[in-house]
């Protein structure tokens, strides 16, 4: 019989050609000496200065998740074999942002399945409902507890499973802080069970708490080993040396911002290995994102397919490449490590680089103004279509443009108006209001588009962004140009005891994001696709037939 290999739970940040030397090795040697590892270990939270001291003194708990967590793990396990028990093994995961992205990359990482929920497109969550629900337990995760997309799918989850017979209380598993009106809920409804998360961990460093341990143990990853890798990785991490990895990428995503390096490009260098962690790009995205971009400036992560992508083996000056996985030649930065790991290597980096920055990286301060947006528009449903007409409509795709792009003329004209309106080391940001699953050839166009602008292209999956680069587009470097993709939605889908329907919610997103970053003077085009499929096909065409 083949024993079990130990794994290896190291860490290295490969620094590259560079190395720790100049502007990089002068940046870890007065984090050391002003002890900012251990300090950040020891939940110091005068680290980031005044202005941010007390929301810094509830918000440092991850630091200690890897021992804080420990009971959670035999409470999943004792819940999965209930539920196992019971027939129930298929786990949807209603979750926006920190409450869903790292369950969704653990579980990726060990390939095991669960439906993760965080959209409004009718389609996909249609598609999630069509699933076998006999066999179905949901998980409602929010800090919160009013999130409008996850309270949404906990609505429509409980009404199907009454209409299916089966008895809604014993099928959702919810996870909040205490105190949260989903907690009252939870006790209020008799739901299978309540789990009560560290209020003291803001939601994108809360991989390590019952947020991504929950979901990701009852749908079969071994979460167990996932704290162990992150207690291996807590100690090299906390302590002041030179060679302490969160100190090393902190440092040199650090100094190249300080050189003019905004954008930190992410891709898998080992994507197909059995090590890769898969999606992880997406976890860090809304990590750095959302802790760094504010008060005009940050860091704004640009997730791409891989190495040699565009975007990543063209980078300019403006842009620090990373490979998550082993060093390939077209990266500034390699990181390495197991998953558990990773989590906290990046929290510590991120936590780093916000005092580098001089901001707060525990808030989120421009995220509620495309929340309010939204709010507004469903609360006039009138303003969410009829009196607005596309200024040209090029087959299966409707343009409405805004500031700086006139509309007029055939899709191509259009694009290539819209890209003209880019700065000189701006960025693209395509914002896909669609379902990831059936129309994932959206992913495309971040391609087409960085290949032909010469500028970094980010892709986001709407309204999931708006939990994650949301904050940076609003908050951060105000250069960025928005490319926005609706779709038509074939079989929409009633909110219970709501008065809007997913698509109404999801078009109000997608407005009122839009209105917002006018108002920050931004150019926005959107593109409205009467035929999902036809319509991507047409501006994949128009990109690559652009006058470059
Ligand atoms: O867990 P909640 O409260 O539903 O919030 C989900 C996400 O929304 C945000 O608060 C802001 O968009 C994220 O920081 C968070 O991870």
């Amino acid at each position: 019989m083949t024993q079990p290999q130990p794994q290896d739970t190291s860490l290295t940040v490969d620094l590259g050609d560079s190395g720790a030397g100049g502007a990089v090795g002068e940046l870890i040697a007065k984090l050391v000496a002003d002890r900012v590892a251990s300090k950040l270990a020891g939940q110091d939270s005068t680290l980031w200065g005044p202005a941010a001291e007390s929301e810094a003194s509830i918000r440092l708990s991850w630091t200690t998740l890897h021992k804080t967590s420990r009971p959670l793990i035999g409470e999943i396990d004792a819940l999965r074999e209930e539920l196992r028990g019971e027939g129930v093994d298929r786990v949807v995961l209603a979750g926006m942002g920190g409450s869903s992205l790292a369950p969704e990359v653990i579980t990726a990482t060990e390939g095991v399945p669960l439906t993760v929920l965080d959209t409004t497109d009718p389609g996909q969550v249609g598609d999630a409902l069509a699933g076998d629900l006999d066999r179905t337990v949901i998980v409602v995760s929010s800090k919160s507890g009013g999130t409008v997309e996850t309270d949404s799918h906990r609505r429509i989850f409980a009404k199907a499973f009454t209409e299916a017979g089966i008895d809604p209380g014993r099928r959702i598993v919810v996870v909040t802080d205490p105190g949260s009106p989903l907690a009252e809920l939870a006790e209020s409804e008799g739901y299978r069970k309540l789990f009560l998360a560290d209020p003291n961990v803001g939601g994108r460093y809360s991989a390590l708490t019952a947020f991504g341990l929950v979901p990701a143990g009852l749908a079969g990853a071994d979460v167990a080993r996932l704290l162990d890798q992150a207690a291996a990785a807590a100690g090299e991490l906390s302590v002041d040396s030179d060679g302490n990895p969160g100190l090393r990428l902190a440092a040199a995503l650090g100094a190249a911002h300080e050189a003019g390096a905004e954008k930190v490009v992410l891709a898998n260098s080992d994507t197909g290995s059995p090590e890769t962690l898969t999606g992880f790009g997406d976890w860090a995205e809304q990590l750095i994102a959302e802790s760094t971009g504010k008060q005009g400036t940050g860091l704004l992560p640009v997730v791409v397919e891989g190495p040699d992508s565009p975007g990543f083996a063209d980078a300019d000056s403006d842009a620090t490449t990373v490979a998550i996985g082993p060093r390939v030649s077209t990266a500034d930065l390699a990181v390495r490590g197991p998953l558990g790991g990773q989590f906290l290597l990046w929290e510590y980096a991120t936590a780093v680089i916000g005092r580098l920055l001089g901001i707060n990286p525990f808030d989120q301060p421009d995220v509620e103004a495309a929340k309010n947006a939204a709010r507004s528009l469903l609360d006039e449903p009138e303003s969410l279509g009829g009196e607005q007409e596309p200024s040209t409509v090029d087959g299966p795709v409707e343009v409405f443009a805004s500031a700086g792009v006139s509309g007029d003329g055939g899709l191509g004209d259009v694009l290539q108006e819209f890209l003209r309106t880019v700065p000189e080391h701006g960025y693209v940001a395509v914002q896909a209001y669609l379902d990831r699953l059936d129309d994932a050839s959206a992913t495309l166009l971040r391609g087409e588009l960085a290949k032909r602008c010469g500028v970094q292209v980010t892709f986001g999956w709407g309204p999931r962004f708006l939990h994650s680069t949301g904050q940076y587009h609003k908050g951060g470097h105000q250069n960025g140009v928005f490319l926005q993709i609706t779709g038509a939605a074939d079989n929409d889908i009633e909110v219970p005891d709501r008065p809007y329907t997913l698509a109404t919610l999801q078009l109000a997103q997608a407005l009122g994001d839009g209105a917002v970053l006018r108002e920050h003077g931004r150019p926005v085009l959107r593109l409205h696709l009467t035929d999902r499929a036809a319509g991507l096909a047409e501006i994949v065409r128009a990109l690559q037939e652009l006058q470059t």
